[in-house]
């Protein structure tokens, strides 16, 4: 599902009225409709009070209280007076909504603020994806008595102050409990900083034109359950395990033998024909005994043959010259695409030059404090994702930015993922990410499709593992792993 802009967002506004034919308003009403049939089933018998702009999500909300109103429901609506110009569908709806008995109070000094009384549901209609500019005023004003309420807001296509493709920190925005998107994601809703503000988010299908979308060049879009499954191979009846590809994983020190155990589990799980794990001598037993099923290499041997179909190296890895050193001779002995995260990334952002020698095709697989160690500092979630971006033209590498809506950038373009939960930020997540990616590399997928799979089964098999019997606070990697052919399973479902 690709994620337009405030502009695009306008100009697919503009492509359904022309090409479907609709009219403006009759696009507004149906927004609108979508809105009211969401409000009755989920906050029936309540009050409402709607603030609404003078712009177009103003119309949405005038729409939305003459609905409610028909609907026998106690609506107040309150419209703040600002300099700006009321658009044409907001006159037409005020309109209809005098016509239908519906009183608007104009307010414009905070001693109009209402009492906002308990169990009052707020709707935000002051500003949708026109809002261009900080807010002030009597708007500003109304926000901050907002926030400061008890009540439950549900803002209306996006929290009025919210900047649909842009950082909004340290703006004053609503603090919506819920967010009613129209028809899409939008940019705005993949960044953490945003997620206290926008609550919980409903997309509403106001039926805009879909062959817009599908013409549509856009940087970011948010990976879907199709696409996964489009990516998906089938597994000959006829293969053995050398079809299915050897993996490596250089993984695992003294103290850290469970991220090692973690990631060869989980690559094994992922469906690698054989796999082998370079560890530390002092692991090299532990090993044996968790995943009998890998095969082992004591580091200290240093020669590599290029019988390896992918590698991944970093888990529990460790940072010393040892390892150093064996990452520097690998990128310099092989052409094979690599999967680097945790302790390969660390040696990477202090080895720097290392970059330029990385294979085409490799996967780096950063946290946001590990894509900073390498990449440079980011002022906020914005300006990673449009690094992360603008890396993957510069380097033929794919860059995961793991997160709760990890961005997987290749080639200019950004893609989010869209499973997984909070119960899977733990320690050993990433381990577990990182041998499912080398599987999938291993078995012959490309670097964007591994990337694209991966990150989506391993976050499936998270929301999977806490459908069956975990909790957010309970879930451990290894349930993950546990999960990982439910997860097959399900997205072949
Ligand atoms: N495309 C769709 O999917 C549909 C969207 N709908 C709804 O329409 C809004 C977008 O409406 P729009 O009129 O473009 O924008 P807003 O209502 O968000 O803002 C209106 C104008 O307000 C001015 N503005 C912007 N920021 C501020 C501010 N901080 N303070 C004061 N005024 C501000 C600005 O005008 P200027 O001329 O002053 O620059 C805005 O244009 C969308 O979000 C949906 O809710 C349709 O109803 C259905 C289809
Ligand atoms: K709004």
């Amino acid at each position: 599902m690709k994620l337009p802009d405030a502009q695009q967002l306008k100009a697919w506004d503009a492509y359904t009225i022309q090409q479907e034919p609709v009219s403006s308003t009759d696009l507004m009403e149906r927004a609108a409709m979508a809105c009211t049939g969401w409000l009755l089933t989920h906050f029936n018998n309540r009050e409402f009070m709607i603030f609404c702009g003078k712009g177009n999500n103003g119309g949405d909300g005038l729409a939305i209280a003459r609905l409610l109103l028909q609907h026998g429901c106690a609506v107040k609506i309150f419209l703040p007076q600002t300099a700006n110009p009321v658009s044409a569908d907001h006159a037409v709806n005020l309109l209809r909504l005098r016509e239908a008995g519906g009183n608007a109070v104009e307010i414009s000094t905070r001693e109009e603020l209402p009492h906002i009384t308990q169990g009052i549901i707020v709707i935000d209609a002051l500003y949708g994806s026109g809002m261009n500019r900080p807010l002030e005023g009597i708007v500003a004003d109304i926000v901050n008595h907002l926030n400061n309420s008890e009540a439950v807001v549900v803002s209306i296509d996006l929290p009025s102050g919210m900047l649909v493709h842009e950082s909004s920190v340290g703006r004053l925005m609503v603090k919506a409990a819920y967010t009613l998107s129209f028809q899409v994601y939008k940019l705005c809703f993949m960044a953490a900083a945003n997620a206290a503000f926008f609550g919980r988010l409903v997309v509403l299908d106001i039926g805009l034109h879909p062959l817009f979308l599908h013409q549509l060049d856009t940087v970011y879009s948010m990976t879907t359950k199709e696409k996964t499954v489009s990516l998906l191979k089938d597994r000959d009846a006829f293969s053995h395990k050398g079809t299915h590809g050897h993996a490596l994983l250089i993984a695992g020190n003294k103290g850290k033998a469970g991220a090692a155990i973690l990631a060869a589990r989980a690559c094994l799980r992922t469906g690698a024909g054989l796999l082998t794990v370079d560890a530390a001598e002092t692991i090299i037993d532990i090993l044996q005994t968790a995943v009998p099923e890998a095969m082992t290499k004591d580091r200290r041997e240093k020669a590599f043959s290029n019988r390896f179909s992918a590698i991944g190296a970093g888990p529990g890895m460790g940072t010393g010259k040892e390892e150093t050193d064996l990452l520097t001779g690998l990128l310099n002995d092989t052409d094979q695409p690599l999967i680097l995260d945790a302790d390969a990334l660390t040696i990477l952002s202090v080895h720097k030059q290392l970059l330029e020698q990385l294979p085409p095709g490799t996967i780096l697989t950063p946290h946001p404090k590990e894509f900073d160690r390498v990449f440079g500092a980011c002022s906020h979630e914005f300006d990673r994702w449009n690094r992360a971006v603008a890396l993957s033209v510069r380097y033929p590498f794919v860059i995961v930015l793991k997160g709760h809506h990890t961005l997987i950038a290749w080639q200019g373009k950004g893609m989010f993922n869209n499973t997984g939960n909070a119960g899977m930020a733990k320690g050993g997540s990433g381990d577990v990410l990182t041998g499912m990616l080398t599987a999938l590399l291993a078995q012959g997928y490309t670097a964007h499709d591994a990337a694209i799979l991966g990150v989506w089964l391993h976050g499936l098999a998270g929301d999977l593992a806490l459908m069956q019997q975990q909790s957010l606070e309970s879930l451990l990697p290894s349930d993950l792993i546990d999960s990982i052919g439910a997860a097959f399973n399900s997205l072949r479902g």
